[in-house]
């Protein structure tokens, strides 16, 4: 093997140790420092195509199929571990090992994990290189599918290397796919190990990752930093790292608010920060789609800088309908899809992309479907991975270093009863209870049962750095560092409520336009809302319905807080809140809880207000919305 240092881009000599002792152990046949280029793309991609890892799409400009292990499709939260010295500082949420156990135990994995393989070296920065105080990475992996990957989704390469200077603080990510090429073994398309194991050291600002080649699990740049280890610097310094998507609106009088929204994985991050407005008037650009950093400016405000430089979107129910922006977005290619479906004449094809499928597919495992084959073509968490940049809604301000401030934060989940369609927040203190109660259905993004209604406090359950308490205290605090006028309002929303008839209330999509007004308009004074235990919800003449073709009940029905179904939810947060502790669970909590329970007790035959139909109702028998279901 060549001596890594040799080659090196960087002297800064904490990099180049770790590489060597990294080198060292996992034995690679060779060591690559990637430089980010558009050739290194090319050699790259042309390698995975040549070992069957990627398709060359004919369709669509510099764009690959590719399909994983059947195994190795999602997060795997059940082999996710924070291990901080303490097992009380990872909290009830988080799996945790002893750091010093655990790296015991995974060298043995790493040693001579990438035999037969190239080790590549890619040196990242989550957020703007020209910020103020730019968070580096360096991952280490033996993929080449990761490293094309991380191209994508990070600001990478040589620029990086050049500001990587000596003494310049950077978090070191491992990674090994785990299948080492000894003597005679050949290589497989995907290759993974079946034992995977995703760790996290917060104190030290590590991470090591094992066994898996699929985002979540294997770009580290993405959850494991940007998230879990991001939200302990961000305790550590004063700010937020928060799983949100971030998106600009300009109303018809051309004024200009940026919001922020937490929904749990797979619950309509990346289609709202898409957003296509149905409202005359209204402009949505988008600015992040997963993950925001939240600092205060100088203006007292709390300014979103979105770290990735990539989507990494569900592919499933992503069509000219529902996110035409995506649409767009990848039609102009340098993407890569993973575990969709391939189409004969060389383009992909999900359920959801168009109403009706092709004749003849290549499915995600690799084998011919037709419409008659009985199962989805693509896998419900089916990827693809593409530049934020060439999105046609890309606001300018995504890669400005002092972040967008923000107007409003909302919070949502996917609960088929209970949680209204929006509800405005009575205070800051009320804001942080609605989200650390937030509950959402589970879906296919992580391994494990789907449609299990569980609390996901502030969208941020599977990713949380440390203690759920403390970081409930964190943003309690956070209410207190700046005048209340300047902190962004909390809203909640749900998209997902069904009816007695088991179809979705509100149609979704560039519908929640009208939902995103109403808010903003409540900011601005300008809005009608009606006092519910649960916080303010429009009465139903402030939302601006016009053109929506809609049953003035189903609003009702949809903005609806049941004192009923509240039973049900406050035994569900009693739950939480006793898994928590009384230790760490902040007294403003269990307070806004007690208030929140007696406003119910008050007011338990509250119904929400319904106006006269405006707009006759659909049709009898047809589905409510003009949306696919799937
Ligand atoms: N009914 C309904 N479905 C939606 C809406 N927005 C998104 N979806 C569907 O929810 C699924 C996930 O949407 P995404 O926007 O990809 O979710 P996400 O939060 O970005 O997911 P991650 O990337 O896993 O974090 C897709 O199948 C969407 O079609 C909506 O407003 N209403
Ligand atoms: O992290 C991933 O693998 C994909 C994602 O956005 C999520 O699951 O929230
Ligand atoms: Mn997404």
């Amino acid at each position: 093997m060549n001596t890594p240092t040799a080659t090196a881009p960087t002297a800064h000599p904490a990099v180049v140790s770790w590489v060597d002792e990294i080198a060292d152990l996992t034995a690679p046949d060779s060591v690559v420092w990637c430089d980010g280029s558009a050739d290194e793309w090319d050699r790259l991609t042309t390698q995975l195509v040549e070992k069957g890892t990627f398709v060359r799409l004919e369709r669509k400009p510099n764009s690959f199929w590719c399909a994983s292990d059947p195994e190795d499709v999602a997060r795997v939260e059940d082999r996710t571990f924070i291990c901080s010295q303490f097992r009380a500082d990872a909290g009830p949420t988080n799996n945790w090992m002893d750091p010093v156990d655990m790296k015991t135990m995974m060298t043995e994995h790493y040693r001579g994990a990438m035999a037969g393989r190239t080790m590549y070296v890619i040196a990242f920065c989550m957020g703007p290189l020209d910020a103020a105080e730019p968070k580096f990475g360096v991952q280490i992996t033996d993929s080449e599918y990761v490293a094309v990957s991380m191209q994508i989704m990070t600001r990478s390469g040589t620029a990086v290397w050049d500001r990587l200077t000596t003494g310049t603080a950077f978090v070191k990510c491992l990674h090994s796919v785990g299948a080492p090429l000894h003597e005679g073994r050949t290589d497989t398309p995907w290759p993974c190990d079946h034992t995977k194991y995703i760790s996290h050291f917060p104190e030290e600002r590590t991470i090591w990752s094992y066994g898996s080649g699929y985002g979540g699990n294997a770009l580290l740049g993405k959850k494991c930093y940007a998230l879990r280890i991001a939200s302990k610097m961000a305790k550590d310094e004063g700010w937020l790292a928060e799983h949100m998507l971030i998106l600009k609106l300009t109303s018809p009088e051309q004024k200009v608010h940026y919001i922020a929204a937490a929904f749990p994985s797979s619950c309509g991050k990346t289609n709202l920060a898409m957003l296509d407005p149905t409202l005359d008037g209204w402009t949505a650009e988008t600015i992040g789609d997963d993950i925001a950093w939240l600092r205060f400016g100088e203006d007292g405000r709390l300014h979103a800088v979105n770290p990735e430089a990539g989507f990494f979107g569900v592919a499933p129910g992503t069509g000219l309908l529902t996110n035409p922006h995506a649409m767009d977005t990848i039609e102009r290619g340098n993407s890569i899809f993973t575990n969709v479906a391939l189409t004969d004449d060389g383009d992909i094809w999900w359920e959801g992309l168009t109403g009706t499928p092709p004749a003849h597919l290549t499915d995600w495992k690799r084998r011919d479907w037709t419409p008659t084959s009985g199962e989805p073509a693509a896998h419900p968490n089916s990827r693809y991975c593409t530049p934020i940049a060439q999105c046609p809604t890309v606001a300018p301000e995504w890669d400005d270093p002092a972040g967008v401030p923000l107007s409003a934060i909302f919070f949502g989940g996917r609960r088929a009863t209970t949680i209204p369609l929006v509800t405005e927040s009575l205070s800051w203190r009320h804001g942080v209870f609605l989200a650390a109660t937030l509950s959402s259905e589970t879906t296919a993004a992580a391994t494990g049962k789907v449609g299990v209604v569980r609390r996901d406090p502030m969208a941020m359950l599977p990713f949380l750095g440390y203690h759920v308490g403390d970081y409930f205290q964190h943003w309690l605090d956070i209410g207190e560092k700046t005048s209340p006028e300047l902190l962004p309002k909390i809203f909640y929303v749900n998209w997902f409520r069904r009816g007695d008839d088991d179809e979705f209330l509100w149609p979704g999509f560039g519908e929640n336009s009208r939902i995103l007004e109403w808010a903003l308009r409540r900011i601005e004074g300008t809005a009608e809302a009606a006092a519910t235990p649960l916080g303010h919800v429009p009465t139903p003449g402030a939302l601006d319905l016009t053109g929506l073709k809609v049953d003035p009940t189903t609003i009702g029905a949809a903005l609806r807080v049941d004192p009923t179904e509240w039973v049900t939810e406050l035994r569900l947060i009693d739950e939480l809140f006793a898994t928590i502790g009384g230790n760490r669970l902040p007294d403003v909590l269990r307070e806004e809880l007690a208030a929140l329970r007696q406003r119910l007790a008050a007011a338990s035959d509250y119904a929400a207000p319904t106006d006269p139909p405006r707009d006759p109702a659909p049709g009898d028998g047809e589905s409510r919305w003009a949306q696919p279901r799937f």
